[in-house]
């Protein structure tokens, strides 16, 4: 038998890299028996959970639902109103909840309000769900800048905020879980000014769970969130071409969206034919080394986790599905809709 010689720094790359592929391999298979063998999810009665957004289609639901499964709900929305709605029918379902007036793109009132709920419920949030969110709903030159920055602070910087007024706690008792709600308009874009503020949410998230894991934090789960288009009216009149893909009903998103929560599942796309542009652009995670060779070198690759992404088709390919559905334009009409009734809603001149 040859032995191949090799010096000793080769030999523990190629051993790194036989280990990744077989973790990567050992987590392809695992992710699709997954899907056929649903794993058993997690029970999360008595766990406090706070929702952003909670006014609205989909963050009411989101309340409705982990109050079905048991939990204490805090509601956080600029909208107080539609705060209290949401409030109203998670109380008649017997369960407890809190709501406050916030506006998540103020700092000092997102770690005042995160006192206030410490001190009202006497304790600390163990489960987080950014849901908040705003779109403009302007073609890019036509956008005041203040539009494009509230984009930006509600969408992307809000999680900063919201991340570090309640993660210290959870890490503390290492348990918890961070909920992100993106869009699939983070992982793939059309002509919009909220894509940037998506993308920018996707990266923080996953830039989150990357330090949870580098540090090892086992206890702290991370879910993100990507949606298609749902019928809540936040993108009413925004269609591709020959409605190939229907908006999604709110009720049906948020489903899945918490079996995804419950099963600690890191990333979900709604529906799964979203996952296809995704694919095209090839996120492939991998994990370099466990520290298998310690001793050996000064390196320590334990933990050291890295992704990085690349697109398998080449631009011009995603430019031409775009066309042939409708993709690339699927806003426009959302855009309108939006124009003419801020036109209805602007008081008339007088001459
Ligand atoms: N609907 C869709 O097609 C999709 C939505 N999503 C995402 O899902 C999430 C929920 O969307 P959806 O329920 O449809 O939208 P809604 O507009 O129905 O709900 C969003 C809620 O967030 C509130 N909000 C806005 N700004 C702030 C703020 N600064 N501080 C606190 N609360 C705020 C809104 O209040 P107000 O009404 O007063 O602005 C509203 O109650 C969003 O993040 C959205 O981007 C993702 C994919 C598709
Ligand atoms: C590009 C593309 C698609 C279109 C996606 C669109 C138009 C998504 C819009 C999402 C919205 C409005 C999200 C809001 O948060 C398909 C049909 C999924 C698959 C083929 C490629």
């Amino acid at each position: 038998m040859m032995i191949l010689k090799l010096p000793q720094h080769k030999m523990i790359f190629l051993m790194d890299l036989q280990m990744m592929l077989l973790d990567m391999i050992y987590f392809i298979l695992r992710s699709s028996v997954r899907t056929v063998l649903r794993p058993r999810t997690k029970p999360i009665d008595g766990e406090l959970v706070l929702i952003t957004g909670a006014g609205g289609g989909l963050g009411r639901l989101f309340a409705q639902e982990f109050a079905k499964h048991g939990a204490e709900v805090v509601l956080w929305d600029v909208d107080g109103g539609a705060n209290e709605q949401t409030a109203k029918l998670v109380r008649e379902m017997g369960v407890k909840v809190h709501t406050y007036t916030v506006d998540v793109t103020s700092r000092e009132e997102v770690y005042r309000c995160a006192e206030l709920v410490r001190r009202d419920a006497g304790r600390d949030v163990t489960m987080l769900v950014n849901n908040a969110g705003v779109v403009a709903g302007k073609r890019m030159l036509d956008c005041p800048d203040e539009l494009m920055e509230r984009t930006m602070k509600v969408n992307c910087h809000a999680l900063f905020w919201t991340v570090k007024a309640f993660l210290p706690q959870m890490k503390a008792q290492n348990h918890g879980h961070i909920v992100t709600i993106a869009s699939v308009l983070g992982l793939f874009s059309t002509a919009c000014d909220y894509c940037a503020s998506k993308f920018a949410a996707v990266g923080f998230h996953e830039s989150l769970a990357h330090e949870l894991l580098a540090e090892e934090v086992e206890g702290v789960k991370t879910t993100l969130v990507c949606p298609y288009i749902v019928n809540t009216g936040m993108f009413e009149g925004c269609k591709i071409r020959y409605m190939l893909l229907p908006p999604l009903e709110p009720q049906y998103c948020v489903e899945q969206a918490m079996n995804a929560i419950l099963i600690d599942q890191p990333l979900v796309c709604i529906p799964r034919l979203t996952y296809l542009p995704v694919i095209s652009r090839a996120y492939v995670l991998c994990h370099l080394g466990r520290q298998r060779h310690e001793g050996v070198t000064q390196v320590h690759l334990h933990s050291l986790r890295s992704a990085f992404s690349f697109r398998l088709l080449p631009w011009e390919a995603n430019v031409v599905t775009y066309r042939f559905m409708g993709s690339d334009r699927c806003m426009y009409p959302f855009i309108d809709a939006m124009s003419s009734q801020a036109s209805r809603q602007r008081p008339v001149q007088a001459a």
